[in-house]
This record gives C-alpha cells, sequence and structure tokens, in this order.
C-alpha cells in the first residue's frame, strides 16, 4: 500500500483528534509503559519481524554491528518502539534524535564523534534533515568517517575523524521524499504495513492487561475494529473506554461497553469520526455521492479545504468509502452502506428512498 500522500502529518488538526494517528501528549507520556521490549513481544507485521530477526542475529553471530535499517510507515505503527527493540537485541545503548532537530552538519558531528562502538542511532523524521547534515550522514553511514571543517573561508581545511562502527536507525513517514543515495546506504528496509483488526486485538489484549484493565474478546474486538489499523489509536481508544468502563459500569470492558463508551466519543464502528462522518454526509445526501469538488464539499461541512483534504479524506479513501476522481470527489457504494443510505436509483423509482420491499 502506498501511504506517502495518504498519511496525517503530526501538524494538521489530526493529532488532536480521538482517531488521530500522531501522538498527543498523553500519549508521550503513556506510551513509553506500552511499548513492547523484544522482537518477541512485537505483534504483527511479520515480514518485518521475521526479516529483521535474521539481520540481528547474522550481526550477533558475526559479533558485528548491525547493517544500518530503514523504517517506514504511517505514524503511529511501531517505528521508535522497533528501533529500540533493535537496541535491545543487540544489547547496544541507543542514542535518539531526529532530523529536525539536526539543522548544521556540525549537530551531526558532534553526535556521530561522540557515539560508542556498535551504539544505535535513532535518527526520527530522517527525511526532514538539512542537505548538508544529509551528505555527511553519506559519508558516515558508508565509511564510519566525517570530515570536520575548521575554519571559514578559503583558509577552511577538513580533518578527517574517524567512526567506531554504529548502526543507525532512521525512521520515516515519508519514504518517498528520501533522496535514493540515502535511501541506498541502509542495509535493510522495512515498510511497515497497517495492521490486521486481529493483530490490534493483540495489541488491546496487551495493553489492557499492562493497565490491569479487565477485557474480554469481544471488547477487545470492538476497540480493534475501530482503530483505524494504528497500535496507538487502539491504545488511546483503549484509554478512553477505560475511564468510561471504570464510570459506568464495574471497569471490565465489554463489547457493550466499548460500543457505549465510543459512541460517546462519536467514533463508529469503522473508526469514523464526527469529521470523518460529516464529509461523507454531506458528499452523499447534499452532492447525491458526486463527483463534486473539493472547495464545494469543504464549504458544504463548514471546514477548511486542507482539513478536509489532509485530515478527513486519507482515511476514507483507504477505507475504499471515498474516491478522488479528476472530476471531483465520488462516494462509493460502501459509503452508502455505511452510513445506512440508499444510492439514487438503487433499487428505487430513484427518489432517494430505502427500498423496502428488495425489488
Ligand atoms: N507491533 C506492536 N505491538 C504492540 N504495540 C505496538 C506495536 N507497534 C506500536 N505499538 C504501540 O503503539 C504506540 C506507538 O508506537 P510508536 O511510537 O513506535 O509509533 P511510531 O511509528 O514511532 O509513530 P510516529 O511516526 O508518530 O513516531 C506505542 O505505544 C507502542 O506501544
Ligand atoms: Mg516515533
Amino acid at each position: 500500500m502506498n501511504w506517502d500522500d495518504t498519511a496525517d502529518t503530526g501538524d494538521t488538526p489530526a493529532a488532536e483528534r480521538l482517531v488521530g494517528s500522531a501522538a498527543d501528549r498523553e500519549d508521550q507520556a503513556v506510551e513509553a509503559a506500552l511499548r513492547p521490549k523484544d522482537l518477541g513481544e512485537f505483534i504483527g507485521q511479520e515480514k518485518v519481524r521475521e526479516q529483521l530477526d535474521l539481520v540481528l542475529r547474522a550481526a550477533r553471530a558475526r559479533g558485528a554491528t548491525a547493517d544500518h535499517v530503514l523504517l517506514s510507515g504511517a505514524p503511529g505503527l511501531g517505528k521508535t518502539t522497533l528501533s529500540m527493540i533493535i537496541a535491545a537485541e543487540m544489547g547496544a545503548p541507543i542514542r535518539i534524535t531526529s532530523g529536525p532537530a539536526i539543522q548544521h552538519a556540525g549537530d551531526l558531528a558532534a553526535i556521530l564523534s561522540s557515539l560508542q562502538e556498535g551504539e544505535v542511532l535513532f535518527l526520527d523524521e530522517i527525511h526532514r534533515m538539512s542537505r548538508p547534515a544529509e551528505e555527511m550522514l553519506y559519508m558516515a553511514m558508508e565509511d564510519f568517517r566525517v570530515d570536520v571543517i575548521v575554519g571559514k573561508g578559503p583558509g577552511a581545511t577538513a580533518i578527517p575523524l574517524e567512526l567506531p562502527p554504529f548502526t543507525l536507525v532512521g525512521a520515516t513517514t515519508r519514504a518517498g521524499l528520501l533522496p535514493p543515495p540515502l535511501r541506498d546506504r541502509f542495509g535493510f528496509t522495512a515498510h511497515m504495513e497497517f495492521y490486521e483488526p486481529r493483530e490490534l486485538e493483540r495489541v488491546v489484549h496487551r495493553s489492557a492487561q499492562l493497565l490491569d484493565v479487565g477485557i474480554d474478546t469481544d471488547g477487545a474486538a470492538e476497540i480493534a475494529g475501530r482503530s483505524r489499523g494504528t497500535p496507538r489509536i487502539a491504545n488511546r481508544l483503549l484509554r478512553r473506554v477505560r475511564d468510561y468502563a471504570q464510570v459506568k459500569a464495574d471497569g471490565a470492558i465489554t463489547r457493550d461497553i466499548a460500543g457505549a463508551a465510543l459512541a460517546v466519543y462519536e467514533v463508529d464502528a469503522r473508526g469514523l469520526d464526527r469529521l470523518d462522518r460529516a464529509v461523507l454526509e454531506a458528499l452523499l445526501k447534499l452532492f447525491a455521492g458526486g463527483p463534486v469538488g473539493l472547495s464545494t464539499l469543504a464549504v458544504a461541512v463548514g471546514e477548511e479545504r486542507e482539513t478536509v483534504e489532509e485530515v478527513a479524506e486519507p482515511f476514507l479513501v483507504r477505507e475504499g468509502l471515498l474516491a478522488r476522481t479528476p472530476r471531483g470527489r465520488v462516494a462509493t457504494p460502501a459509503a452508502w452502506t455505511h452510513l445506512g443510505l440508499t444510492p439514487p436509483g438503487a433499487g428505487t423509482a430513484g427518489n432517494g428512498q430505502p427500498d423496502l420491499f428488495g425489488t
């Protein structure tokens, strides 16, 4: 799946939504406690896990530092978690930084030159690094060497500096934005996919156990089904459902409790929230399913164009509820079904009324 152009970005209003995929303040505070600590505990992503396991085992057997690893995938799928697991599996310390934190090549040189042998350097949002830092990174990754520039102008000299072997783990939500020379320097690239509901069910069960919350199989399935394929959202919904279960019931989570709690938060059975539904409803009820232009649709729901396009649409497209066509936005048959509406002309005289007799 190509999620490059559909991923929520951290600075859209999506960050504040219950079903937004970027980490909010509360997530940041509680996520550390819920992170799996080794590959065995990491749920789902079978292929990635199997491949990474081989890469790490082989490196350990050789007594060598593991190859550089690139983790790409939408927010909340487990990139930061995996980077920590890589360090843990290698028995190596980990240094954490991010592309936006490295504005000058000198910042990167300082970090690189202080690494210990075998250390894991986790570079989050690697696609947001500055150009000069990126070029320094090429050499560091390939030859474990950097040129430190001393002085300015014609008198400036490059002093080569040897680095100890280290493992770079880069993470990006936008693999497509990485320059090929950078991408090519990773020995292993893991593409993280959205999770299956069954996998999210296991995530919910595991987190509930860690949070000491009682939950049955149906309760976990109900939360998993509304979590948009994303463990971070599953954990967040679990916390809100836990609150509800504590206040309104005996604390244990069942299907009914989970359904009632998430109805309060306006997260529906497929994980659509108020905004998603408003967009879909306008498209169906006001424009008969489209095609309709983005601007018109945005006006109809009283939102900015960008909000509709970047916050609501990516998930609606991914779910197969809405299509972006050259003539405008179009609802799919699944959209009509999901909202319990009948498309005009389908099994009716075209008056938009439900077909009560199934003719
Ligand atoms: N495979 C998994 N099994 C269990 N829990 C997971 C898994 N993947 C992610 N999680 C949970 O989801 C939360 C978010 O994961 P993480 O922070 O690693 O995502 P990310 O890909 O780094 O997101 P971002 O792009 O926003 O940085 C964590 O609390 C973690 O516990
Ligand atoms: Mg992360």
